[in-house]
């Protein structure tokens, strides 16, 4: 038989009751905070104290890449020992690259982060659609044989984001819509049956969705649409209001947390990420 795919990977994650994306983001104060230089070797101690904490109460990891791509080849060891971990753990591992280029160029982005075997790899990673979604399809074997996912920005939490996501496409769909529709049409296409697509998206909880024209009150046809939703905590959003915010688009939720959960030090991470994933929970059993 062959690999799970990633969307069944996360289907299980969710009847398991876990909704969380506990972030790796070791931004310079949070290492201060910590105790821990700000050079590689701390980035990989946070990153490996998150690992641990949030195995078995997390459903992801979501490691941003700038944190260690500063750092360099250093950065990158250490990054790769954070990945080992986490594969160890049983954690999905969202590599948050937003990687997009023309598509012979993403392709290699592809390979770098979600072929097996590679020294980056990851379960999934963030990708940006607008050099045209097609732009993705180096990454599509991966994500059909080998288990892969791919999280399509399309709202972003970032206010400046608006100028850019609300544009109208020629077909009067906002861009934002758009990745949105596409990541559905390509899991009801390639996964017509499972439960769960292995392509989602990237919705702000900071956001009103139905201003970016995103129907936030219907599941629609096929797979459920993973949805990866940064803005909880730091950006304001609270993980309470989760099923108020996405709604029926949000049974295949990954709500992420990353400058709230780090802050306040090594001492008490547990108990955070424990938290916040009852919090969502929470919040998702409880309905829209
Ligand atoms: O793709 C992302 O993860 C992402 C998309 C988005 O719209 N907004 C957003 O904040 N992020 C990332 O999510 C994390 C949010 O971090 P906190 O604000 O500290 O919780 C950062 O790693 C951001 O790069």
């Amino acid at each position: 038989m062959g690999t799970a795919s990633f969307g069944d990977r996360l289907a299980a994650e969710f009847a398991a009751g876990r909704h969380l994306c506990a972030g790796i983001d070791p931004h310079a104060p949070l290492l201060a905070e910590w105790g821990l230089d700000d050079d590689a070797a701390g980035a990989e101690r946070m990153g490996r104290e998150v690992v641990a904490a949030a195995a078995g109460l997390a459903a992801c990891v979501k490691p941003q890449i700038s944190f260690f791509e500063r750092f360099g080849s250093r950065g990158f060891a250490a990054l790769e020992r954070v990945l080992a971990d986490a594969r160890d753990a049983g954690l999905l591992v969202v590599a948050d690259v937003k990687r997009g280029d023309i598509g012979s160029t993403f392709a290699a982005y592809a390979d770098a982060w979600l072929s097996p075997g590679s020294p980056l790899e990851a379960d999934a990673m963030t990708v940006a659609a607008y050099m045209g979604f097609d732009t993705l399809s180096g990454a599509f074997p991966h994500v059909r044989e080998h288990g892969k996912g791919l999280f399509v920005l399309a709202a972003t939490s970032n206010p400046e984001a608006r100028d850019v996501q609300l544009a109208r496409r020629s077909d009067g769909r906002t861009l934002a819509s758009a990745m949105v529709d596409d990541a559905m049409h390509w899991n009801a296409e390639h996964a017509p049956g499972a439960a769960v697509g292995s392509i989602g998206v990237v919705l702000g909880a900071t956001l009103d969705l139905g201003a970016f024209g995103i129907d936030t009150a219907e599941r629609g046809l096929g797979p459920a649409l993973p949805v990866l939703a940064p803005g909880f905590g730091h950006q304001g959003a609270r993980i309470e209001d989760a099923g108020r915010l996405f709604g029926g688009i949000g049974h295949a939720l990954l709500a992420n947390e990353s400058r709230s959960i780090l802050a306040g030090g090594a001492e008490g991470l547990s108990a955070r990420v424990r938290g916040r994933a009852d919090a969502i929970a929470a919040a998702l059993a409880g309905g829209a």
